[in-house]
């Protein structure tokens, strides 16, 4: 028997797997699965729980969004021998689901685990947090935490365009030093964004081929600040197109960055608040997860 941790966020998304709750538990069962399930109360208990408890056992499965995964990667990360990790996305957008090609349901996704094989991924971290796909600053990046989740729930990845259009009036300069593996950069800049992922907030897509999931790098988007908000909105919607504006956007890869300004910066961590910070440093863990996909 394979012993396993089902921890499931029965509030995200359209609820997903809370339907389906029986039928899931059911199939791994059938499989020699051994599963304890545990569904989240609040937020961190996913965190607290994987610390606590993922020495007992070969497999965690995370059923929720992009947070709730997060939340599990941070407690797995808080281990040396780490279980195995499998993912059935429930979420709105499902940033990560979308970059390593899961199901779109939860039954499906659930057989992907049973059939799988590993598959190591990188696992960022930033200061004392770990983040999975994107840790960003700046314009956009208060869309994702304060878009409601009844919002959420009911538009799916629309709302967050819905809500990233009120927030182009409030758009802040940051004038930053971004120390990195090759060089520095020091500018005024109104977003950045250090990812691993194709897709970003379910609105930005980069290119499948450029973009390795395990290669102990993060593509790194960087925008400066122009000069009123009309341009801004002209940039955005070129990233939205795939259509770079070489003045204004600078792209490159790094493993290692150390990210300074003389004012504390919003910082948003897989699509969820990551409070202010003035200085940054964030890693790359190589292959830091085994993922069964
Ligand atoms: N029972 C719960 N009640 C309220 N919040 C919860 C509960 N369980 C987990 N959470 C919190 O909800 C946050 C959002 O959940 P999650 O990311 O799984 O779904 P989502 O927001 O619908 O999807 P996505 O992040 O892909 O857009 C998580 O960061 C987690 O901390």
């Amino acid at each position: 028997m394979i012993r396993t941790l089902f921890i499931l966020n029965p509030n995200a998304g359209k609820m997903q797997a809370k339907h389906n709750l029986f039928k899931l538990i059911d199939l791994f069962t059938k499989n020699k699965y051994e599963v304890t399930v545990f569904p989240t109360q609040d937020r961190l208990d996913a965190t607290n729980i994987v610390k606590e408890k993922a020495n007992e056992y070969d497999l965690i499965v995370c059923s929720g969004g992009d947070g709730t995964l997060n939340e599990v990667i941070s407690g797995l990360m808080h281990h040396t021998n780490r279980p195995k990790l499998g993912y059935i996305p429930t979420g709105t957008t499902n940033d990560l689901a979308t970059s390593l090609n899961l199901p779109k349901t939860c039954i499906k996704a659930a057989k992907k685990i049973i059939a799988g094989s590993s598959y190591y991924y990188d696992i960022g971290s930033l200061n004392d947090s770990y983040f999975t796909y994107i840790a960003a600053f700046g314009a956009f990046t208060k869309v994702s935490y304060t878009t409601s989740q009844k919002f959420k729930n009911a538009l799916g990845r629309i709302s967050y365009f819905l809500e990233g259009i009120k927030h182009l009036t409030e758009i802040k300069t940051y004038p930053i030093k971004i120390e990195y593996d090759h060089g520095v950069i020091e500018d005024d800049f109104v977003f950045g964004a250090v990812t691993n992922s194709t897709s970003i907030a379910g609105l930005f897509h980069l290119n499948s081929h450029d973009v390795i999931l395990n290669d102990g790098l993060f593509e790194v988007l960087l925008i400066k600040s122009p000069k009123n908000a009309i341009e801004l909105k002209n940039i955005i919607m070129g990233l939205l197109k795939q259509q770079y504006n070489d003045k204004y956007v600078t792209f490159f890869q790094a493993s290692h960055l150390k990210i300074t300004s003389d004012s504390n910066i919003p910082w948003i961590i897989d699509g969820e608040n990551g409070g202010t910070q003035r200085d940054v440093t964030i890693s790359n863990n190589h292959k830091g997860i085994e993922f069964i996909l």
